[in-house]
C-alpha cells in the first residue's frame, strides 16, 4: 500500500470519529446561537492549510482545492444562508448583490470580541460586524466597478468569532437570465462561466440554495449543477424561505425530483431587521410548531443542522483530497524546477557568451554528424523526416528508378529504325562494313539529352531536404537565442545555396561528359555486348521466317516487318550499333547513380565537418561586428518563460511549506 493510502485510511478513521462526535453533539444540540463548532482538532489544521493554499492561489497552477461552492438563482437566499452560518449581516436584497466570488472563511475563535477582515487585491481591510456589509460592497465596487457588472477576482471575508463553525465556502453571483438595468447583455454567460469554473472540479461540493417558493426543477442552479454532477453525489440542497411556502415542502424534499445526493436542509433565514439570535429562535419555533413544517425530520431542518452537515462534508473532502494535492504540488514543483534548469542562464560577459555559443554550435554539429553521416537518429526517434540516411537512400533509389524508366527514344515498334537512319546520315566515303563512331555518339547524345533533367532535379531535391534538416537542427539548438537563430538560419541558407550551385554545375558537367564522350573500362560492357550479339541469329530467323514480330532475349519483343527492305549489311551494322548502345547505356546509368551518391556523401561530410563552421562564424562576425554577446541576448519569450517558472516555483514552494506539517503527519501515519 502506498504512503498516501495509509494516510487516507488514518484520515478516514478520523472522519468516522468526527462523524460520531457530530452525531452526539447533534443530539445535545442547543438551537440558540452561536453555533458551537465541533471541529475535530485533527481536521482544523488541514482546513487552515487548504485556506492558506487558496490564498496563495494555488489553483493557478492547476491544483484544485476541496471547496464548498454556494450557488443559487438570483435572490434565492444565498447570502442570507451564509450570514446565518456566520452570524453576521451580509449585503442582502433584491437585484444582484454578490458580484464577485466571495470566499467566506469562518473560524471559531475563543475570545468574545469577533475579528473580521477582508482580503482582496493583495491587501487586508479590517472591519466589524456593523460595517461588514458596507465593507463588502466597497470592496466589490473596487474589484468589479461601481455598476452592476461582475468579476471573477475573488474577495475573501474572514470571520473569526466565538461559536461559528470552522467552514470555508465560496459564494458566487446569483444566476440571472435577464440583465437588469446597467448590467451587460451577456451577464448570464459571464455568471454561468464563473459558476461552472468553480463547480466543475470533482473536488468541489455544490451547496445549491433553492427557494421553497419555486419549483426546484425550474432552477437554473439545479440545471447547472446537474451538468457537472449528474447523480448529485456532491450536491447538497439548502431550501430557504421555508416560512413563505410551507405547503408541500415535506413532499418536495422527500420526493427528491432533482437528484440531490447529499440531502436537503430546510431553513428560515433572518427576515427584515431581526437580530441573528431572534432569527434562530424564530427558525426553531417554526420547525417545531408549524403544522406542516414540524413534520419534516429534525435532521433536515435548521441552520445548526446545516452547519454540522457542512463541517462534516468539509472534513470528508479535505481528508479525501489532501494526499492528492500534496502529490500534485510535489510533482509540479519538480517539473517546474527541471524545466527552469533546462533554460540556459542569462549570459553576463563576452566570455560566457562565447562559451555558450561554442556549446550550441558543438551540439548542433554533433547532431548533424549523427543524423547526416552516421545514421543515428536517437534524438529524433519519432520524427521520420529526420532519419536522414534512410530518407536519402529512399531518394537515391527513386532517382535510379526514374533514370532507368526514362522512355527510350527507340520504341520497340521501330526496332533498329533510328540506328538505320543515323547510320545512313553518318555514311562516309569508306568501306561499307565499318561502324562509324559518330553514329554511336549521335545516338548516345540523344539518349543522354532525354535523361539530362533527372540528375539536376535530383540534386535540387536532395539539397532542399538537407537545407531543411540543417536549418531545423540549428534552430533547435539555438532556440533560446532569437538573434542567433536569425544569423544561423541565414548562414544555413547561404551555405546550402552555394553548395547546391556547385553540385548543379558538377552534375551538369557529368551529364555533358556522358553526352559528348564515351568510355568505360568496365569489362561488363564487352561481355554484355557479346551476349547481345549472340542473339543476332534469332533476329535473322525472325526476318527469314517472314514473321512480323519476335522476341530477342535481352531486348524483348520487336517488330521487324519493315526491316526486310534493307540489305543484310545495313541490318547487321544497325543491330551491332543497337547492342553496343544497350550494353553501354547500362554503364552510363550506373555511373550517373554511383557518382551522384558519392558526390552527396562527400558534400554532406564537407558541409558538416568544414563549411558550416566557416559560414556561421563569418556570418556572425561580418554582420554583427563580432558582438556575440548581442547575438546571445535572451529572446523575450524565454525571459517570460523564466519569470513564469520562477513564480510557479515560488508559489509551489510556499504551498509545499504550508503542507509541510501535513506531509509529516502522513509520513508518521505510514511509519505507524
Ligand atoms: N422570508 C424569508 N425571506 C428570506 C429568507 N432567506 C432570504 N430571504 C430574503 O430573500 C431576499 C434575497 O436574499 P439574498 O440572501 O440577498 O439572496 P441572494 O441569493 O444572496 O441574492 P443575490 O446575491 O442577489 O443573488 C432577501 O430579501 C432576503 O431577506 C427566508 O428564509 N425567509
Amino acid at each position: 500500500m502506498d504512503r498516501f493510502s495509509n494516510g487516507r485510511e488514518q484520515l478516514k478513521e478520523e472522519e468516522d470519529s468526527l462523524a460520531l462526535d457530530i452525531a452526539e453533539e447533534n443530539a445535545n444540540m442547543e438551537i440558540h446561537p452561536p453555533i458551537v463548532s465541533s471541529y475535530n482538532d485533527h481536521i482544523r489544521p488541514l482546513l487552515d492549510a487548504v485556506d492558506k493554499l487558496r490564498l496563495l492561489n494555488v489553483t493557478k497552477e492547476g491544483i484544485q482545492l476541496p471547496t464548498i461552492v454556494v450557488v443559487g438563482d438570483q435572490s434565492s437566499g444565498k447570502s442570507s444562508v451564509l450570514e446565518s452560518l456566520a452570524g453576521i449581516n451580509l449585503p442582502r436584497g433584491l437585484g444582484i448583490c454578490t458580484r464577485v466570488p466571495l470566499v467566506m472563511r469562518l473560524k471559531h475563535h475563543p475570545t468574545p470580541i469577533p475579528e473580521l477582515f477582508l482580503e482582496f487585491n493583495g491587501k487586508t481591510v479590517h472591519t466589524d460586524e456593523a460595517y461588514v456589509a458596507d465593507a463588502i460592497n466597497l470592496a466589490t465596487n473596487e474589484i468589479a466597478g461601481d455598476g452592476k457588472g461582475i468579476s471573477n477576482t475573488p474577495l475573501t471575508l474572514v470571520v473569526k468569532k466565538s461559536g461559528v463553525p470552522d467552514l470555508t465556502m465560496i459564494d458566487l453571483p446569483g444566476i440571472t437570465r435577464v440583465p437588469v438595468h446597467g448590467q451587460p447583455e451577456n451577464i448570464y454567460e459571464q455568471i454561468a462561466g464563473i459558476i461552472m469554473e468553480y463547480i466543475r472540479p470533482e473536488e468541489s461540493i455544490i451547496l445549491n440554495v433553492l427557494s421553497a417558493t419555486v419549483d426546484f426543477s425550474t432552477c437554473e442552479s439545479i440545471r447547472m449543477s446537474q451538468q457537472v454532477d449528474k447523480n448529485g453525489k456532491r450536491t447538497l440542497a439548502v431550501v430557504t424561505k421555508s416560512d413563505k411556502a410551507p405547503e408541500g415542502l415535506l413532499e418536495k424534499v422527500t420526493a427528491d425530483d432533482v437528484n440531490i445526493g447529499l440531502g436537503y436542509v430546510c431553513v428560515r433565514n433572518r427576515i427584515g431587521d431581526e437580530s441573528y439570535e431572534e432569527a434562530r429562535k424564530e427558525e426553531a419555533k417554526l420547525f417545531n410548531t408549524h403544522p406542516l413544517l414540524s413534520r419534516i425530520d429534525k435532521s433536515m431542518v435548521g441552520i445548526p443542522v446545516l452547519a454540522k452537515k457542512l463541517t462534516q462534508i468539509q472534513a470528508t473532502i479535505i481528508a479525501r483530497c489532501l494526499p492528492d494535492i500534496v502529490r500534485k504540488i510535489n510533482e509540479k514543483l519538480n517539473a517546474s524546477i527541471l524545466e527552469l534548469k533546462r533554460i540556459p542562464k542569462t549570459l553576463s560577459s563576452s566570455a560566457e557568451a562565447m562559451t555558450a555559443f561554442m556549446g550550441i554550435f558543438g551540439s548542433a554539429k554533433e547532431t548533424l554528424r549523427k543524423i547526416l553521416i552516421r545514421g543515428e537518429y536517437d534524438e529524433y526517434l519519432n520524427d521520420y523526416h529526420m532519419h536522414c540516411i534512410a530518407r536519402l537512400v529512399e531518394m537515391l533509389n527513386q532517382y535510379s528508378c526514374e533514370l532507368h524508366n526514362c522512355l527510350e527514344s527507340d520504341p520497340r515498334g521501330n526496332f533498329l529504325m533510328e540506328e538505320i537512319h543515323v547510320l545512313q546520315e553518318s555514311r562516309g566515303i569508306e568501306l561499307p562494313n565499318f561502324l562509324p563512331r559518330s553514329a554511336f555518339l549521335t545516338i548516345l547524345r540523344k539518349k543522354v539529352e532525354g535523361i539530362s533533367s533527372v540528375p539536376v532535379n535530383f540534386i535540387e531535391k536532395v539539397w532542399s531536404y538537407i537545407e531543411n534538416v540543417l536549418v531545423s537542427v540549428l534552430m533547435r539548438h539555438s532556440e533560446n537565442y532569437r538573434q542567433l537563430q536569425l544569423s544561423t538560419r541565414r548562414a544555413g541558407h547561404n551555405l546550402i545555396s552555394k553548395m547546391k550551385e556547385q553540385s548543379i554545375s558538377w552534375v551538369t558537367e557529368i551529364v555533358q561528359m556522358e553526352k559528348v564522350t564515351a568510355y568505360t573500362c568496365n569489362p561488363e560492357y564487352m561481355s554484355e555486348w557479346k551476349k547481345l550479339m549472340d542473339k543476332e541469329n534469332t533476329f535473322r530467323n525472325i526476318l527469314e521466317n517472314r514473321m512480323s514480330k519476335g522476341v530477342i532475349e535481352g531486348i524483348g519483343e520487336v517488330e521487324v516487318g519493315n526491316l526486310r527492305a534493307y540489305n543484310q549489311n545495313v541490318l547487321h551494322l544497325a543491330f551491332d550499333l543497337k547492342m553496343r548502345m544497350t550494353a553501354y547505356w547500362k554503364i552510363v546509368l550506373r555511373r550517373l547513380v554511383d557518382s551522384v551518391a558519392l558526390h552527396f556523401q562527400f558534400s554532406v561530410q564537407n558541409l558538416v565537418n568544414k563549411k558550416m563552421e566557416n559560414e556561421i562564424f563569418s556570418e556572425l562576425i561580418s554582420s554583427h561586428g563580432g558582438a556575440i554577446e548581442r547575438m546571445l541576448e535572451e529572446s523575450p519569450s524565454v525571459a517570460v518563460k523564466r519569470e513564469k517558472l520562477n513564480m510557479s516555483i515560488k508559489l509551489l514552494g510556499e504551498s509545499k511549506k504550508v503542507l509541510g506539517n501535513i506531509m509529516d503527519r502522513i509520513a508518521t501515519y505510514d511509519n505507524k
